[in-house]
């Protein structure tokens, strides 16, 4: 029997009732959570739910209202929360694109900001700084060399350098490390050694805080996870152990989870026409020629360096290459075409790079939603005003964007809303070829759906869509057909029936068999 008489540990890291407001709206009301050594706790929520700011909050990027607090191993630490003290007081942040600068060594991404000095001439001691990383290194079971340059590491070993500077200086076992949506930097075959990096040091007794939007990875590696909705904590230290991804995802959307067969609803239905691309190439991809279908979803998808970061830019016209576009009698040479000529032509582009390239921060949502369609949906005198209102709303609806509110400066939103107003405002045309790069990313497990069928959707419409992702799961639950890049090439192509392991294992089993190349711009082959 427990001894009731037993004090509770103390908590590695206490949030008591932390409560943010901007213009008099609170975005974070009474947020409380607990985290014991050597735990790895989970924080889930819908887009706009309050993730980011309550991170923010406890990084002190924001200061608090008044009336909360945040204690480490028991201690007050905030607010105000003394953020260039934060990392000596054992709180560090490992964040979404892992912040390393590829050009500098390993050496010098670690210690930035905390390098040692000569306290007189002020030098920097770079021997003492690289004996001082590869100690941290050895620490998290790695032999990469402190000399070495960031962009010549694996991806697995990029992640040991984000978690190295997270560590340095710091007791084995101590602290709190956070990760804020850190595994979408992470390709696939990295995750592995991410996770065992993750259970090392919370075996060790380091905490650990796991922001993600993946529920599935969530329930394999978190051991307790906090709930937010709408600002505010709905659950906190639920015991991942007793739940399915059906309840967590209930849990984060607050409602039973619909999330139903995509396929089922919209089965294949190819048309005759094609829309092909020949001899595509550019930054890492080679010669790549492909045929889709209007009606057809086809799925693009390999390791970090196949080229398939690349093939998508090089369709919308966010990066130089070369190689034609033949869609509905137009070819459209690539390496001439200006963005307008490709949207002209047919082409709609949704970049992963959303932030950067695809919306305007300082319009409202509805005019971002709307701005692309103006010309066909108004009159060449007169544009009104009535459409936009009504499309913007049904975006909203359809994408669940939070604040519902179609005046609202995008800019203000959380950056899972302000993908999904971008998304949504391509995602409701029927362009000739709809060409989406890493759609999902940074969007909830209810966008996600949403915005997957909106894409089958756009194809039963008579688009071709194109969709570029290392998401098996996307790629399983809407393509016709998966194409695997490997070297800059497609390597392999898979026809349904696949699911989300099948598309993986394909990824990591091309053979050189498998290297004949498709080159041929032929049509589904069941046609
Ligand atoms: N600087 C700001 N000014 C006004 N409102 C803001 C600001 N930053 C965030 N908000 C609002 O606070 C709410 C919570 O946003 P937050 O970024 O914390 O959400 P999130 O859960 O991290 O979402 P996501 O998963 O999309 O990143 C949102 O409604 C957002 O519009």
């Amino acid at each position: 029997m427990a001894d009731e008489s037993a004090t509770p540990p103390v908590p590695r890291l206490e949030v008591r009732n932390l409560t943010k407001t901007f213009a008099g709206v609170a975005v974070l009301e009474n947020a409380s959570l607990t985290i014991a050594p050597g735990e790895v706790h989970a924080l889930v929520g819908q887009n706009g739910s309050g993730k980011s700011t309550l991170i923010k909050l406890i990084s002190g990027v924001y200061s608090a209202d008044p009336g909360g607090e945040i204690l480490l191993d028991g201690e007050h630490i905030g607010p105000p929360i003394k953020a260039k003290a934060l990392h000596g007081q054992g709180l560090s942040f490992v964040h979404q694109d892992l912040g390393l600068v590829p050009d500098l060594s390993v050496r010098d991404n670690v210690r930035v900001g905390r390098h040692a000095v000569n306290p007189i001439t002020r030098r920097i001691r770079t021997s003492e700084d690289a004996v001082a990383v590869g100690e941290t290194l050895k620490y998290l079971h790695t032999d990469i060399a402190p000399s070495a340059k960031v962009s010549t590491l694996l991806p697995s070993e990029r992640v040991a350098v984000a978690v190295a500077r997270a560590l340095q200086d710091r007791t084995p076992g101590t602290g709190v490390v956070v990760f804020d949506e850190s595994s979408r930097a992470i390709p696939h075959e990295a995750l592995p050694a991410f996770y065992d990096m993750i259970r090392l040091l919370t075996s060790q007794g380091t905490a650990v805080l796991f922001v993600s939007h993946n529920l599935k990875e969530v329930l394999e590696i978190a051991d307790r996870a906090t709930v937010l909705r709408n600002g505010r904590v709905v659950e906190t230290g639920i015991p991942t152990a007793g739940l399915d991804e059906a309840e967590l995802t209930g849990l984060v959307l607050g409602r039973a989870a619909e999330l139903g067969d995509i396929m089922e609803t919209l089965p294949p239905a190819p048309r005759p026409e094609t829309v092909e691309f020949v001899d595509v190439s550019g930054g890492r991809v080679e010669g790549v020629s492909a045929a889709i279908r209007r009606g057809e979803v086809v799925g693009f998808t390999g390791t970090v360096d196949s080229g398939l970061s690349d093939l998508g830019p090089l369709l919308g016209g966010d990066r130089r290459g070369t190689g034609k576009v033949k869609l509905g009698g137009r070819v459209v040479d690539l390496a001439r075409a200006r963005v307008v000529d490709l949207l002209d032509a047919g082409i709609a582009f949704i970049p992963a790079d959303r932030h950067d390239k695809g919306v305007a921060l300082e319009l409202t949502v509805e005019e971002n939603a709307t701005l692309p369609h103006l010309r066909s949906r108004g009159k060449p005198w007169w544009t009104g005003f009535k459409w936009q209102r009504a499309e913007t709303e049904g975006i909203i609806e359809r994408f669940d964007i939070r604040p519902p509110n179609p005046t609202m400066p995008v800019a203000a939103m959380s950056g899972g809303n302000q993908q999904k107003v971008l998304l949504g405002k391509w995602l409701l045309g029927t362009p000739d070829l709809l060409v989406l790069d890493d759609p999902t990313q940074a969007v909830d497990v209810g966008a996600r759906h949403a915005i997957l069928t909106a894409s089958r959707q756009a194809a039963a419409d008579g688009s071709a869509v194109m969709v570029c992702s290392a998401e098996v799961e996307d790629l399983a639950a809407i393509c016709d057909r998966v194409l695997i890049l490997q070297d800059g090439r497609i390597v392999r192509e898979m026809t349904r029936p696949f699911d989300a392991d099948t598309v993986l294992s394909a990824i990591f089993t091309v053979d050189d068999a498998a290297h004949a190349l498709l080159s041929a711009p032929t049509p589904a082959s069941e046609a």
